[in-house]
């Protein structure tokens, strides 16, 4: 069997053939790292990685073709990084497939002209009910960075999420949202004072919400680079390496393992700002967070990155809907492509959905205007399916709409 052979073919995607001429010894040096600190292991004897650097608005037809797309414009390395996911890829491929087996029950002659996208999510007003989902070290998508993706998020009227692993600095990024909702998601730091000094800064800077990601005390199985052969970068940029001098030399993604609830009590003291908690999958997790007065419920697999053989998102959701009674409001990621599936998720009780991978497609393909023209295509998508389903708002998109394929 070649090592191509073992790749798993995700969404037809055929897996290219390597195109760099590294020894197995060279490779062998490219292992990713087994505990949580760091993330990810640098090859530093691998050629520079160049990401694509072309901006222009992309024709995007759906959300789910887009990932062949950015495919053909990626290094293998980074194209890999972002469409894979941990183990065996069955949560992975389980979120798009759980939203698959969702049918929808219109209700026809309702009278509704034309349907009204807007609404609100923690006191911020978004064009539509989706917003960018935190994701790191997006220099491996395009030369713009984040800085893309977060102009892109908020032409299109969305929220954007700024990742503590970012490529730029939370600074930087929070400039590019001008004024712009935004909100600053955080792997706690191993260093208390480096966490505070992150906390701090995001808040001077302009975010309205942390978030707190629970999902990533260690790293993921992911295997695809190993799989494929394939080398990282020679280094990793992490924008957001510490301001005080007395904290020189503490690294961006040296994350605590041992999170708890201290955790989410220390981000609230530190900043007086909402904390959405992320990665919640079980109506235990959601109940306990509300009760420890977060402002937010992120259900989250982590894309199917993390913990493999987690649920598809979008099949938790109504038992995270019952035991959050209303209280917070409630986002929801993973494997959200296609218009219906925005529509699905709001009609389960979600006030809005993230989306992830899709943006870094819209990135690599065209900068800030690739990111707003995936928006643009999820939104009409939505309108439509708001329009022919019978729902002139997001307030009208009750649970009676969705019901489940009966195949
Ligand atoms: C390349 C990449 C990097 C990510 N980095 C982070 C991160 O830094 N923090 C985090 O909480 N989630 C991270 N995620 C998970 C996303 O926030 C989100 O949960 C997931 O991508 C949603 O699924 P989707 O890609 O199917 O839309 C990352 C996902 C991807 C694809
Ligand atoms: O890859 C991820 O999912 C992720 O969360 C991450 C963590 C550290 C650095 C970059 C991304």
């Amino acid at each position: 069997m070649t090592v191509q052979d073992r790749i798993p073919l995700q969404n037809g995607i055929e897996v290219p053939a390597r195109s760099d001429s590294s020894t197995a010894a060279d490779r062998s040096s490219v292992t990713i790292s087994p505990t949580a600190r760091p993330s990810l292991q640098t090859d530093a004897s691998a050629p520079p990685y160049e990401a694509p650097c072309i901006e222009q608005p992309i024709k995007v037809v759906n959300l789910r073709t887009l990932e062949q797309q950015a495919a053909k414009v990626l290094p293998e390395f980074g194209f890999h990084f972002i469409a894979g996911g941990s183990g065996d890829e069955w949560t992975l491929r389980e979120n798009e497939m759980a939203f698959d087996r969702l049918t929808i029950e219109p209700r026809y002659l309702p009278g509704v002209a034309s349907a009204d996208l807007r609404t609100t999510i923690l006191g911020s007003a978004v064009s539509a009910p989706i917003i960018t989902a935190p994701m790191g070290l997006q220099g491996l998508a395009h030369s713009s960075k984040e800085v893309g993706s977060a102009r892109g998020t908020i032409a299109a009227g969305g929220l954007y999420v700024t990742t503590s692993v970012s490529t730029l600095s939370l600074e930087e990024i929070a400039s590019a949202c001008e004024a712009g909702p935004k909100w600053f998601q955080i792997y706690v730091p191993e260093d208390r004072d480096y966490a505070r000094e992150q906390l701090q800064r995001a808040k001077q800077a302009g975010y309205t919400a942390i978030v707190l990601t629970v999902d990533a005390t260690t790293y993921g199985n992911r295997e695809r680079a190993a799989m494929l052969g394939l080398r990282a970068p020679p280094r990793l940029e992490f924008g957001n390496t510490p301001i005080s001098p007395a904290l020189a030399g503490r690294t961006p993604d040296m994350h605590k393992t041992a999170l708890d609830w201290g955790d989410v009590a220390f981000c609230v003291a530190e900043t007086g700002l909402p904390l959405v908690l992320k990665g919640v999958m079980t109506p235990a997790l959601a109940r306990d967070a509300v009760r420890h007065g977060c402002a937010g419920i992120w259900v989250s697999n982590h894309g199917g990155r993390q913990l493999d053989h987690l649920a598809g998102s979008i099949s938790v959701l109504p038992r995270i809907v019952d035991a959050v009674d209303g209280k917070v409001p409630i986002i929801i990621d993973g494997g959200i492509r296609r218009g219906h599936d925005v529509f699905s998720a709001i009609a389960l009780g979600a006030s809005v959905v993230a989306i992830g991978r899709p943006v870094l497609y819209g990135l690599a393909l065209g900068g800030a205007k690739g990111v707003e023209a995936v928006y643009a295509r999820l939104r009409a998508e939505l309108a439509m399916t708001m329009q022919l389903a019978g729902a002139g708002s997001i307030a009208d998109i009750t649970p009676d709409f969705v019901s489940r394929a009966s195949t």
